[in-house]
């Protein structure tokens, strides 16, 4: 293919390329298992199986979505999916891994199947198959035969080699046996998914907490009053926006009073260089089932007794302990069950700050003055505790974990919106605020990390906040206007160095443009400027400088012209073919067009005055138009009439039933009295036929009989003369016999 035309398409495919944005903070959301089959296969059972393997604790109820620390970098919420359609559908809509349980004692039920159509038409997530029952089916070969066959029709459902996992049999404690769910959760912890792109771009969450913040007075009033509900959960997709409204699953569309960001409440390890997590790190969250250490809301942080008693007594008094050195107050919670820590902190003053203008009431274009304020405020915040003034400790706890939580969550908001920025907007001053104060993802994390110093010693602050130590102002806007320059160059039209492609598409155009400055004519400025130049005689030694700089570019000018006009000459011939440059097909068409500006201005250019005119002038009459004026009817063509449609009568011949199939057919449906029909016989020659066929059927049996007789007569015959010889034999015999013996006597007498 020609080397030019190959450039043109890789630069016009460079100039659409839009690069996939990585949306992904660091922490990225739990993947999402859903564990889906039908009744009593074994769901419950397999999520008390997973999670006992991931965090060594025991599940009592299984209730909704369970989030667990499986490792160092992944976290996994487990789902069981009810019984039915509706939640079929809903779980298909977030799932990003299904565990697909089916019972081999009984095979393929109807869920399996609802559930991998429901799949496919929501963006097919992965789905692993898991055989349970093993033990009820007959061990050996009909096991095997059995597992053959659910394999193969597994494959036939999803895809050929689709992953299927076998639990054999129930160990202790009603659970599956640890290898097994040991090999299960290997192959969990390494599987890629496929980006579904509805989801990626969409913000979605489960949820995994429900409160209910209805009034509680209210409520007794009337029980049907409207609710109040907070939602909780880890958010997925896109950046969730306070302004969108929300669809609930199965409820309907609302708009949001606000959206908070709370801490993790199930975070990954901070240390990443220890092999594996310890138990402290094992963290579960199942807030639903009952279980979890701490539950954040917002305007309380709850610590569950019972784990905290689990994950070992010292480390539960340490916490405890550590509480009280911030003069907390310990105030146990209505249910007994829950202790309320910042309860020396009035609800009102609590809620106040959690809704305050930095969370709630967050406005994206006003983001860089919030990062801004939050930056200082956490400045600030650091200060405050290094004093040893106790009594402001209980409430910088809760500021200063609220402001990481608002930090965290402004950077990752603002690592999108500064992207569009950078790659749009051309300001200098709003690029050089962006970059003093956010990381701008992924992409171009290095080159952020050259102009600001990140502290490394304190992991739990967001990532953009600036230390003192930075360079002159001057240095960073240069290297943030480079820093924009290539961002662009590379989003644009790519990085191609040396040869930029700006510079290249603007040459292109200069010389392969459309000679438009030559048919103006390019000499007259050049002159012009010529002119200019020579008559400015106060000239100082500066402006001589000046002059010889002019000089080198109208020579450049010139070699550019001289290039532009061969490219002219042979763009004429090649479309011409005339050889003369006076008469080229420019000015030919401009000739021609000029024509009929003129044609035109003379036939309407004086009749037509005025918008008002305008508008009433009709202009000329269709043929269509005069011809109904006029009544003139077309010809009509006699091939594009109507004619009446003529029909065949089509005749059918009577359903006879093959004799093979009436056979087979149920007595009721036999067809009973069928006439026996000859083919190709029709009722006029059907009895002189019929006639025929009994002379010559009476004739054949004559023969037959004749046949007959006629062959009786010989076997009899035969067997006469059989009988006949037979006696002669014998007759002979005897004699021979007769005259041995007489012989034999004359001989023994002598
Ligand atoms: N023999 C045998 N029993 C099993 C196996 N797996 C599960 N079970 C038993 O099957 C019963 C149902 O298990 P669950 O885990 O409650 O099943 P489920 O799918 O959650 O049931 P629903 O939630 O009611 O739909 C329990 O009594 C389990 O002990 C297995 O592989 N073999």
């Amino acid at each position: 293919m020609n080397k030019g035309f190959r450039l043109a398409q890789d630069r016009k495919s460079n100039k659409t390329f839009i690069p996939v944005v990585k949306r992904e903070t660091d922490e990225p959301p739990p993947i999402i298992v859903a564990i889906v089959g039908p009744a009593k296969v074994g769901k419950s059972t397999l999520v008390r199986s997973l999670v006992k393997h991931y965090t060594k604790q025991k599940m009592n109820r299984v209730d909704g979505p369970i989030t667990v620390v499986s490792g160092k970098y992944r976290r996994i919420t487990f789902i069981e999916c009810p019984n039915d359609l509706n939640s079929m559908i809903d779980i298909a809509k977030v799932a990003d891994l299904v565990l697909l349980m089916v019972d081999a004692s009984f095979g393929f039920e109807m869920e399996v199947f609802e559930f991998l159509n429901v799949a496919q038409v929501h963006g097919m997530c992965r789905v692993m198959g898991v055989l349970t029952h093993l033990d009820l089916v007959p061990v050996g070969d009909k096991q095997k035969k059995i597992k053959n066959k659910l394999k193969h029709r597994f494959w036939t459902e999803l895809y050929q080699g689709a992953k299927l996992f076998y639990l054999s049999r129930l160990a202790q404690e009603g659970q599956y046996m640890n290898q097994e769910i040991s090999n299960l959760c290997r192959f969990i912890s390494v599987i890629k998914f496929r980006p579904i792109m509805w989801r990626q771009n969409h913000p979605y969450l489960l949820v995994d907490r429900v409160e209910d913040l209805t009034d509680p007075e209210e409520l007794s009033k009337n029980k049907k009053t409207d609710r109040t509900v907070a939602l909780y959960g880890f958010s997925r997709g896109a950046h969730m926006n306070p302004s969108y409204s929300v669809h609930i699953a199965g409820v309907g569309d609302f708009a949001p009073s606000s959206v908070t960001h709370l801490p993790d409440p199930a975070p990954l390890p901070k240390e990443q260089k220890k092999r594996s997590l310890n138990q402290k790190e094992r963290i579960l969250y199942a807030p639903l089932s009952g279980q979890g250490g701490f539950m954040y809301d917002k305007d309380a942080v709850y610590l569950d007794v019972d784990k905290v008693e689990h994950d070992g007594e010292r480390e539960g008094e340490e916490f405890l302990a550590k509480m009280a050195d911030a003069n907390l107050q310990a105030e146990k919670n209505g249910s007994g069950e829950l202790l309320t820590l910042l309860a020396g902190i009035e609800r009102s003053e609590l809620a106040s700050d959690s809704d305050g203008e930095e969370a709630d009431d967050f406005d994206a274009n006003e983001m860089d003055g919030n990062l801004l304020e939050i930056q200082q405020e956490l400045e600030g915040s650091e200060e405050e505790n290094s004093c040893d003034d106790d009594a402001e400790d209980e409430l910088n706890f809760k500021s200063e974990m609220h402001k990481r939580a608002s930090s965290s969550f402004y950077a990752r908001q603002s690592s999108s919106v500064n992207l569009r920025a950078l790659v749009y907007d051309t300001d200098p001053t709003k690029l050089k605020e962006n970059t003093e104060k956010s990381e701008v993802g992924d992409f171009f994390v290095k080159i952020m990390e050259k102009t600001t110093e990140i502290d490394d010693k304190d992991q739990t602050r967001a990532p953009f906040v600036a230390t003192n130590a930075i360079d002159d102002e001057d240095n960073i806007l240069a290297r943030v206007e480079n820093l924009a320059a290539m961002i662009k160059d590379s989003f644009v039209t790519g990085d191609w160095g040396e040869e930029d492609a700006e510079k290249l598409l603007q040459e292109d155009d200069e010389l392969h443009g459309d000679f438009e400055d030559l048919e103006k004519g390019f000499d007259d400025e050049i002159d012009e400027e010529e002119n200019e130049v020579s008559g400015d005689e106060e000239a100082d030694d500066d402006a001589m400088e000046v002059e010889e700089s002019q000089e080198d570019e109208k020579t450049k000018k010139q070699k550019i012209w001289d290039k532009k006009q061969k490219l002219k000459e042979a763009f004429n011939q090649e479309y011409d073919d005339k050889g003369d440059p006076t008469a080229g097909f420019f000015e030919e068409s401009s000739s021609i067009f000029g024509h009929y500006l003129l044609q035109n201005l003379g036939e309407f250019g004086d009749s037509i005055n005025g918008d008002a005119q305008k508008s009433d002038w009709q202009g000329l009459k269709t043929a269509g138009e005069i011809r109904k004026e006029r009544e003139i009817k077309l010809k009509q063509r006699s091939d594009s009439l109507y004619k009446p449609v003529q029909r065949k009568k089509r005749m059918f011949h009577k359903l006879t039933v093959p004799k093979e199939l009436k056979k087979d057919l149920p007595f009721k449906t036999k067809m009973k009295n069928q006439q026996k029909q000859i083919a190709g016989v029709n009722k006029a020659t059907r009895v002189p036929v019929a006639n025929l066929f009994n002379i010559l059927g009476a004739a054949q049996n004559e023969r037959k009989e004749k046949r007959k007789a006629d062959s009786k007569a010989r076997t009899e015959k035969y067997k006469a003369l059989i009988q006949k010889q037979q006696l002669k034999r014998q007759r002979q015999n005897k004699d021979l016999k007769k005259k041995i013996y007489s012989n034999l006597q004359k001989e023994v007498s002598k």
